[in-house]
């Protein structure tokens, strides 16, 4: 058996507007294995966000099979869908999406805490995620007294405060200068490598992309290796 996180098996989505059918992905084949991080290149509109949704079980292929941890998940129920993706997946988009009104920490703990966990662990779990981000001297500040680069590091601790197998990230240093993607990239690997899970990060940054374990690419609809 395969000991891949994340499995996309002959996976096809395909779109309908102004009713025609469009093809989007064709015939996506990947592997994402523990502590592997894989580039995801392909210009603009080529289909990467579709192929992370698809992934991340937010939209369901139209042909072929998306398993998690070997488990095919295109052909259960949406609970065990939506449990899937709560308990294996992280997701970091290029934008933080993080509560305004909630401080670093508090929005580190949310999942857990949504998830049931108790108050105490939920901080030191949070804690130590905002800490491996750099970010002990900014627990308590809401995201509006914080940097874009901090707001992003905190997302990725948010991200990962579940203990996913999976990340999954859109353009996670698209919206920040050079210098502060270098920063956000090294703590991203930093904690990635630490945690040991599988992640599939798009990004239009070739340069970044070169310094990830793996670089494979959306062209004509096709995933190919770059
Ligand atoms: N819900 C939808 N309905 C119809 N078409 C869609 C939908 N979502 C995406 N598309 C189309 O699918 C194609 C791929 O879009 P997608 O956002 O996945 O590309 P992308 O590679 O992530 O682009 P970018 O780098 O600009 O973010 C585009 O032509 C887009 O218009």
């Amino acid at each position: 058996m395969s000991d891949a996180i994340l499995t996309l098996d002959n996976v096809g989505r395909v779109f309908r507007q102004g009713g025609t059918d469009f093809a989007v992905l064709v015939d996506i084949n990947l592997e994402v294995k523990a502590g592997e991080i894989v580039a995801l290149l392909g210009q603009s509109g080529a289909g990467k966000s579709t192929l992370l949704h698809t992934a991340g079980l937010l939209e369901p292929p139209t042909t072929g099979q998306v398993l998690i941890n070997g488990q095919d998940c295109t052909r259960t129920s949406d609970r065990k869908r939506t449990e899937t993706r709560r308990r294996e997946i992280g997701f970091v988009y290029q934008f933080h999406h993080l509560l305004p009104e909630f401080s670093a920490i508090e929005n580190v703990m949310m999942p857990n805490l949504i998830g049931g966990t108790p108050k105490k662990k939920a901080y030191a779990n949070a804690r130590h995620l905002l800490v491996s981000m750099g970010l002990e001297h900014r627990l308590d500040h809401r995201p509006a007294k914080m940097s874009g680069g901090e707001q992003q590091r905190v997302a990725i601790a948010r991200a990962l405060a579940n203990h996913p197998s999976l990340l999954l990230a859109d353009e996670p240093t698209g919206n920040l200068d050079e210098q502060t993607a270098e920063l956000v990239f090294q703590k991203f690997v930093g904690l990635v490598r630490e945690k040991n899970v599988g992640a599939l990060v798009a990004t239009h940054n070739l340069e970044l992309a070169k310094r990830m374990d793996r670089i494979v690419m959306v062209r004509d609809h096709r995933l190919v290796d770059a």
